[in-house]
């Protein structure tokens, strides 16, 4: 009874177990270690084990006045603590040294243990004692009430002694410092005893006093009146009775919200430092072998550890330090040489632990923003690949098509689509087989799937699709072929399968695949460069698609292009796209017609037949579109006069504007230049006016125009003439040229500006010996270009000749143009000085200047600008002269 609290820290030390240790060691060899007292001390328990009976301690003390005789009490027992931990307990003195400067007492007679109560202390434990309840009270913060009851408590403890139940306690909180929940529980248990032996006691033994401090706690749970705490499956804490599931639902709150936290930090230290900072010092609890054994996490005080380093973040219990060991038997061998270097005793070993669960999850926790970010990106990328109409992560494998009620949207009818008869009746079986599919099917007809209307762009192949919805009165799938492309593999097949889902729920139905050369090229025989997988799938989902229609389901695919060439070959094949429906660029009537379309929305009192008929004239070669912005370029231009009406000089400068370009009115050019792009021009002018089969002119202006145009000439073709003689490409070469040769005739040198000119007339001469069989010396022999140049298909000789006969064919178109000039040099310098006067000169002026043209005029022309009889050659329709190039600098 002697020592009961002999080590530097507080109540840690009273136990069973140190007890029997010290019985034991008392007799051993000394040790000299100063870090042995960092355990259990061999003197620091001399009491209050209660099952060795009271003799224990006089045995106990038997043995310690044995070895105050032999002199090794002092070597037996660590007089100094480990470094780190002298102010683990507020720098208490080591107990051994206490230990051994204590008197030898017997317990008082007075002070034998009562039923339920401890041996009483002694002056020099109750010093010690007092002590441990002064720190439990600076860590703890109880109510008042439940204060008041644990000051009783220990006010029974200093008069009767300690009760085994609190010395249980003590003795299972004997490792490690004392912290918060360690104190918490312990000051639990001192009142939650209290309470009990009130309980326990006869009510007339009761004191008032108590009953008073219960009902002022508020905490009685019923032992008061009579209900018997339960005390196998709960314990007090604050006076608060805590069951097992509340506690591990809190402990599990806890747990997620340490991990929820900032999370774990750490530091790699060397073996070196974690020896000299920490392990000399007596500050490691435990350390953990982790990383397949390869590091090792060291666990230290945390108390101790912020006590000795204070700004160290070592305290914090999340923070651990590592160190890397080559194997984990070379680890033990170091631990175990620093262990024994020290002379720790082995039941007193630091413990090593091997990588627990712990370090899964932490890992897993190291890994999870990794794994957040990679994850949806392995997830999008999974499902663009494994398609399905379900694919519809983000929306990507749904189809973009846009869905047009027939009854709402679609309003296009065939009256609308004007200048294509024969398309539109090719494609008027499609609306039949819509409207009626019986009348097809009675007679065993399999009904067309779709087909392709391929043109150049702006002609009409939607309006026509629209059209054929619009009059079948079905909905409209509209969507564009590079709708489909997308950056993952799969998303379009994906697309296609959704359309066609999609189509099918809607039957009958109209699908329309705008621009379908984007995926619907023909796919490639293997070694392509690029990937052109993701094209390729999508096609393949559309044959498939196609394919899989069966007969009597109403879904008509049709599809747009402008590369009706490059299409792959299965597309075209029957079953699938079974019609190909060409729609070229309109005719003069075809113009007209589309002209009447849209001009029935623009306010003009011209008569509309002649009106229509003269700008179809003006404008060959336009599309459908071209027609549609010149009509609202017209209503634009009049809206900017303020006119009231649209009228033909307005259709004409819409005209112009459309073909030329905006006019530059800020491109100023000198004198000089004006005159020889005023020369330039009416040069070409009386070419067109004298040649034959040349175009008549039907405008010229010096007025800057589009992209670089320094003078404009618009000339009117005969018609829609699909070929052209060798006088006629010879007269338009000859008249090409009449710019640089009127230069010639007019100014001591020639400029730049022809060179537009000479890549026209080199390209037609090209094209009439390698193309067109109009050269005696090649003979009709067809040469295909090669885009790449890489090879020339003919000899070199054959190269030899073609040089030559373009040659003379331009050589011969420029003296042809040549004579004629020099014949006309008078005439071109009246135009040329009207030009420079009036800027702009019509058909009118021409035939002023010059006469009526000598040759007949095509009727159109005579019917809409007043002509005589001639025939304008065909197809050309305007030149503009490009601005000078820039002189190369050799
Ligand atoms: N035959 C026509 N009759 C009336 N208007 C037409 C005709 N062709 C084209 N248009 C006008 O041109 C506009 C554009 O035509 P559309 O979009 O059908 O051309 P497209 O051939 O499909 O062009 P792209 O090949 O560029 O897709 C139409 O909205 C319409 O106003």
């Amino acid at each position: 009874m002697s020592a009961i609290l002999r080590q530097t820290g507080t109540f840690a030390r009273i136990s069973k177990s140190s007890f029997r240790s010290a019985a034991r060691s008392s007799v051993r060899a000394s040790n000299h270690n100063p870090l042995a007292v960092y355990r259990i001390s061999a003197q620091q328990a001399r009491g209050y084990a209660q099952d060795d009976g009271p003799k224990e301690p006089n045995k106990n003390k038997e043995k310690k006045d044995e070895s105050k005789l032999t002199g090794k009490e002092d070597k037996e027992a660590p007089i100094k603590p480990a470094p780190g931990t002298e102010n683990l307990y507020n720098g208490n003195t080591p107990l051994s040294r206490q230990q051994k400067n204590k008197p030898e007492e017997s317990p008082r007679p007075d002070e034998t243990p009562q039923a339920n109560e401890g041996p009483k202390l002694d002056p020099e434990e109750m010093k010690l004692f007092n002590k441990m309840i002064d720190e439990l009270r600076e860590k703890i913060l109880l109510p008042k009430a439940q204060m008041e009851i644990f000051d009783r408590a220990v006010e029974k403890i200093r008069k009767e002694g300690i009760p085994d139940e609190v010395r249980d306690h003590m003795e299972k909180l004997q490792d490690g410092p004392l912290t918060l929940w360690k104190a918490m529980t312990m000051a639990a248990h001192i009142t939650e005893w209290d309470r009990k032996r009130h309980a326990e006691a006869k009510p007339g033994e009761k004191n008032a006093d108590s009953h008073e401090h219960e009902r002022k706690s508020g905490t009685d749970d019923g032992s008061s009146s009579g209900k018997k705490p339960d005390e196998g499956s709960s314990f007090m804490l604050f006076g608060r009775r805590f069951d097992p599931s509340t506690f591990i639902s809190g402990l599990l709150v806890a747990m997620f919200l340490y991990y929820l936290g900032p999370g774990e930090s750490s530091k790699e230290i060397t073996f070196q430092e974690f020896r000299n900072a920490f392990f000399d010092k007596g500050l490691v609890e435990k350390l953990t072998v982790v990383s397949g054994g390869h590091r090792v996490r060291v666990h230290l005080y945390p108390e101790a550890t912020k006590d000795m380093y204070p700004d160290s973040p070592a305290a914090n219990p999340s923070f651990h330090y590592y160190f890397s060991i080559g194997s984990v038997e070379a680890f033990e061998r170091r631990i175990d040489e620093a262990q024994n270097e020290l002379g720790i005793p082995a039941s007193e070993r630091i413990p090593i632990t091997y990588a627990t669960p712990n370090d899964s999850w932490a890992l897993f926790m190291y890994l999870l923003p990794t794994l957040l970010f990679i994850a949806p990106i392995l997830y999008i990328a999974r499902r663009g690949a494994a398609g399905g109409v379900q694919n519809n992560v983000f929306g990507m494998g749904k189809s973009r098509a846009k869905k047009f009620n027939h009854e709402t949207d679609v309003k296009v009818k065939f009256k609308d689509v004007a200048g294509m008869d024969e398309a539109k009746q090719e494609i008027m079986e499609f609306v039949s087989f819509l409207k009626k599919p019986e009348q097809f099917q009675r007679l065993g007809a399999k009904i067309p799937r779709g087909a392709i209307l391929s043109g150049p762009p702006g002609t009409g192949k939607t309006l026509l699709a629209k059209a054929t919805a619009g009059e079948s009165q079905v909905p409209f799938f509209s969507v564009s072929g590079s709708e489909f492309v997308e950056m993952f593999v799969g998303v379009g097949a994906s697309r296609v399968r959704d359309l066609f889902a999609m189509a099918r729920k809607s039957t009958p139905c109209i699908i329309f695949i705008d621009e379908i050369d984007a995926i619907g090229k023909a796919r490639s025989k293997g070694g392509s460069f690029g990937g052109n997988d993701e094209r390729e799938a999508t096609l393949n989902q559309i044959l498939t698609e196609m394919d899989g229609f069966n007969t009597s389901e109403q879904v008509v695919v049709l599809a747009g292009t402008n590369r009706a060439d490059v299409l792959d070959k299965a597309l075209l094949r029957p079953g699938r796209f079974d019609r190909h429906i060409a729609i070229d660029r309109p005719t003069m009537d075809g113009r007209k017609q589309i002209f009447l379309v849209h001009l029935g929305k623009i306010v003009t009192n011209e008569d509309m037949d002649f009106l229509s008929g003269r700008l179809a004239a003006l404008t060959p070669g336009f599309a459908g579109a071209d027609i549609a912005n010149c009509c609202n370029e017209a209503a634009l231009i009049a809206a900017r006069h303020n006119a009231d009406s649209v009228t033909m000089a307005h259709f004409e400068q819409a005209i112009e504007r459309v073909i030329g370009g905006l006019e530059k009115k800020s491109l100023v050019l000198s004198p000089e230049e004006k005159k020889t792009v005023a020369y330039h021009e009416a040069g070409h002018a009386i070419c067109g006016w004298f040649f034959k089969y040349a175009d008549p002119l039907l405008k010229v202006s010096i007025i800057p125009r589009g992209q670089g145009a320094l003078g404009y000439a618009q000339y009117l073709p005969a018609g829609d003439t699909y070929l052209m003689n060798v006088n006629q490409l010879m007269d338009r070469m000859a008249m090409t040229l009449g710019g640089r040769i009127s230069e010639e005739l007019h100014f001591d040198t020639v400029t730049s500006g022809a060179s537009d000119d000479f890549n026209k007339v080199t390209r037609m001469a090209t094209a009439m010996v390698t193309k067109w069989g109009m050269s005696k010396k090649l003979g009709p022999l067809h040469f295909e270009d090669d885009e790449n140049k890489f090879h020339k298909p003919f000899a070199e000789s054959t190269a030899q000749t073609i040089d030559a006969e373009v040659r003379r064919i331009v050589d011969e178109a420029y003296k042809q143009c040549y004579d004629l000039l020099a014949a006309k040099k008078k005439e071109i310098g009246l135009v040329a000085e009207e030009l420079l006067s009036k800027e702009v000169l019509g058909r009118d002026d021409m035939v002023r200047l010059l006469g009526p043209r000598p040759f007949d005029e095509n009727k159109d022309f005579a019917k809409y600008f007043g002509g005589g009889a001639g025939a304008p050659p065909p197809f050309p329709s305007e030149t503009t002269d490009t601005p000078p190039e820039q002189p190369s600098p050799t």
